[in-house]
């Protein structure tokens, strides 16, 4: 859902990409990219393996080099730093997830908090047991992350991104391996964070999941944006079919059981 907030036609886009090109030695992997994703609004990047779908995460967190372009949070330059990009609100999941296995659950929702530094431990605590709480994690508080089953995991990857109450959150592949109880839950916490004024961007090869959550779709083939618009609009663009949600899952995943193809069923 996009939130209207009062004075929005004056407030910069959350998130404003403006000419973005990387390279990679000789391979461009993204290559004068533009794309906006303002409050309250949730956009997905899609396309096939090797677009530049993370590379443009990268950027965003000042981890990749940026040839030409620009990228802007809030109106101002974006922070290349850790702390820099979470006190701008900036908050983002890995694909690997990135949870420590042998921390409690709660402890690893707690590392953003504690490494900004800028709240007492009670704070800290309270906001940790309430993300914990909406994301249905409580029961699990005191569990080694590593001992819970993936999809608890990935909860706690996304708890550990909510909990600084970001307002632009990236999420790399949040549906890939969920079934399809958790993938609507998923779906459900993607809206209520939205609805919340926090802009979200996304990738994901989870074509349903995406058609169910986004506003707007930004697809990506070899670094260059082919289509951008509302999910069915893209969904029916024939360069997108021919470059992606035509292309057979076996000729864009990286394995069997990957969800890296253009899927439309379960996610694993
Ligand atoms: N650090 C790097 N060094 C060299 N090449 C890289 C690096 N990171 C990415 N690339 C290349 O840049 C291109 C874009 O990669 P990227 O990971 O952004 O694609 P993607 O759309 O996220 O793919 P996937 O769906 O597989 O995650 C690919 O050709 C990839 O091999």
């Amino acid at each position: 859902m996009t939130m209207t907030p009062d004075n929005a036609e004056d407030s910069p886009p959350r998130l404003e990409v403006s000419g973005l090109t990387v390279t990679f030695g000789g391979l461009t992997a993204l290559d004068d990219v533009s794309f906006t994703v303002g409050d309250g609004e949730t956009v997905a990047l899609i396309g096939p393996n090797g677009a530049g779908k993370t590379t443009v995460f990268n950027a965003v967190c000042g981890l990749v080099r940026t040839r030409r372009g620009e990228i802007r949070v809030g109106g101002a330059p974006a922070p290349s730093s850790a702390t820099g990009l979470l006190g701008a609100g900036v908050s983002r999941t890995l694909q690997g997830l990135g949870l420590f296995d042998r921390l409690t659950v709660l402890e690893n929702v707690l590392v953003p908090l504690t490494s900004t530094g800028r709240r007492t431990a009670a704070d800290d605590l309270a906001a940790a047991h309430e993300v914990l709480a909406a994301l249905g994690l409580n029961a699990a508080a005191a569990a080694p992350a590593g001992t819970l089953p993936y999809p608890e995991r990935k909860r706690v990857a996304l708890a550990r991104a909510l909990v600084t109450r970001p307002r632009l959150v990236l999420l790399d592949e949040p549906a890939g391996g969920l079934g399809a109880a958790d993938i609507d839950q998923l779906a459900q916490t993607v809206r209520t964070v939205s609805d919340g004024g926090c802009a979200v961007l996304l990738v994901e090869h989870h074509v349903d999941f995406v058609m169910d959550v986004a506003d707007r779709v930004v697809v990506l083939d070899f670094g260059h944006v082919i289509a951008c618009g509302t999910p069915e609009t893209v969904r029916r663009d024939p360069a997108v079919e021919q470059a992606y949600l035509g292309v057979p899952a076996s000729r864009v995943s990286t394995g069997s059981t990957s969800d890296k193809g253009a899927t439309t069923g379960e996610g694993s």
